[in-house]
């Protein structure tokens, strides 16, 4: 498994260079495909390069947006992600992009998992997939100790599924490695000391102990303090 790792001196260059990055591929891969995806993270760090982003020209009409994973709560709750898109991301120009959602209403993830994952299926595989990282190396909703870990990490695994943890207080529902994993291009965004020493400490452990490392084969990972 190898992967770049971009330090930049900075939060706002990081932004600039890897929404001007994400950009860069999506354009490339527009030249030869009539729709692409970008697939996002949602969380505490994605918000300055989505604000890039959405300021970014780009045949937004054409691409289909989704998240990696989403937290089981309406759009109303401040730890939606899907919120988080639609204030940051799905603004300014790239408004004209489709959201692909990853919540429906109803009481848990598994009543509404086929209908979600039928939606993205034919944008499969992902053309562009960004990827948050938690300190305790999970990433997307795939976390060490959760209830359906295997399935999420096994190389047939669904587009989607259903993720209960410990850490996490509420029902997620997340792309699964195999999906995020074989996208065209790959990102990681990472910030601050804690989560870089966590990476280097992934090393060389196994997805079940650091799910991030189910994803990372040639990805580009980008830190800055
Ligand atoms: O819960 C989540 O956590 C990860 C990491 O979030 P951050 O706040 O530490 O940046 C995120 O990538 C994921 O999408 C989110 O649901």
């Amino acid at each position: 498994m190898s992967y770049e790792f971009r330090d930049y001196p900075d939060r706002e260059m990081l932004a600039i260079d890897l929404a001007n990055m994400i950009a860069g591929e999506l354009r490339a891969q527009l030249d030869h495909s009539k729709r692409v995806s970008l697939a996002v993270p949602g969380g505490t760090s994605p918000g300055p390069i989505f604000d890039s982003l959405s300021a970014t020209s780009l045949d937004w009409d054409r691409v289909d947006v989704l998240l990696g994973d989403e937290r089981w709560v309406p759009e109303t709750s401040e730890r939606s992600n899907t919120r988080l898109l639609r204030e940051r991301l799905l603004t300014g120009k790239a408004a004209a992009a489709r959201l692909l959602p990853l919540y429906a209403e109803a009481e848990t993830p598994e009543e509404k998992l086929e209908e979600l994952a039928e939606t993205i299926r034919p944008t499969l595989p992902l053309g562009v997939v960004l990827l948050g990282m938690g300190a305790d190396l999970h990433t997307a909703s795939i976390f060490p100790g959760a209830d359906r870990l295997a399935e999420a990490l096994a190389p047939d695994a669904p587009i989607l599924l259903p993720m209960r943890a410990p850490g996490a207080p509420e029902p997620r529902i997340t792309l699964t490695a195999p999906v995020l994993g074989g996208a065209l291009n790959k990102h990681v965004l990472i910030f601050g000391a804690e989560k870089r020493a966590a990476l280097e400490k992934a090393k060389g452990l196994p997805p079940e102990e650091a799910p991030i490392n189910a994803v990372l084969d040639q990805a580009v990972v980008h830190w800055a303090e």
